[in-house]
């Protein structure tokens, strides 16, 4: 489990403070006002941002102490995912050698991740050629070649159309569930948590003002701002 307890840091005058947990094949919501803090939640978890105080544990391991190279995560973002001079096939294997030197074992690695993420038949465009959705399935398929069992996601679907958002919250919930990822995915909208998510983490002011299955979030929202939140989501 991905545990953070009273997990600190400071922004010029601002100070974060968050706690909640992520089990393995679950996705928790990161949902909030702009600018309450959810992004500096994922970069103190991935190592970006220094922690000042709290804990962050995976499976009893302390990740304050790795650097951030050493740390099992693995992130997507709503863009700049990909290099766009290289094929879909090389911007995967990227997330294994970042020489591209692969051996034939390797090879087969990025072909069956292809294949799960339905993208074989592309590998060799590049980013520019093929569509939206197309480029975050093949920028989804990099994180999940690195074998990291934490998956960061910045609003990684919120420039897709609505149907293309929803196929790929399918996918990420379903492949949480067969690589036993513990997903946070940061989102602007509800409709999104109610679609992919188990739990739900509200953010406000820095800080995780809630904690909750998404059926408690809804039913006893923590304060007024919550429940102004979802009423206009
Ligand atoms: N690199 C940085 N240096 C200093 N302050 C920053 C930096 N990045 C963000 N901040 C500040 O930290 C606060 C939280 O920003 P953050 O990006 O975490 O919010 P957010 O909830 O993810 O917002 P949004 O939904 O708009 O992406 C904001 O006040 C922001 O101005």
């Amino acid at each position: 489990m991905l545990s953070i307890s009273e997990l600190q840091c400071q922004r010029h005058q601002q100070q974060f403070n968050y706690s909640l947990e992520v089990k393995p094949g679950e996705v928790v919501a990161l949902l909030g006002a702009s600018g309450s803090g959810k992004s500096t939640l994922l970069e103190l978890i991935s190592g970006f941002v220094p922690a000042s105080q709290g804990s962050l544990n995976w499976k009893g391991d302390d990740l304050l102490a790795l650097p951030i190279s050493q740390r099992p995560v693995t992130s997507l973002f709503q863009q700049h995912n990909l290099f766009h001079h290289l094929s879909l096939k090389q911007n995967i294997a990227l997330g294994i050698s970042q020489q591209l030197k692969l051996n034939a074992a390797q090879q087969q690695q990025v072909s069956d991740i292809a294949d799960s993420l339905g993208i074989s038949a592309i590998l060799d465009k590049r980013p520019d050629q093929v569509s939206g959705g197309q480029q975050q399935r093949a920028a989804l398929a990099r994180c999940l070649i690195r074998h990291r069992p934490i998956l960061l996601l910045d609003e990684p679907f919120s420039a897709l159309d609505p149907m293309l958002r929803l196929e790929c919250l399918e996918l990420v919930k379903q492949l949480a569930e067969q690589y036993q990822l513990a997903v946070l995915m940061v989102t602007h909208q509800w409709q999104d948590a109610l679609r992919v998510a188990q739990r739900v983490a509200f953010i406000e002011q820095g800080k995780t003002q809630q904690f909750a299955s998404l059926k408690q979030l809804e039913q006893s929202p923590a304060n007024q701002h919550i429940a102004h939140y979802l009423a206009c989501s």
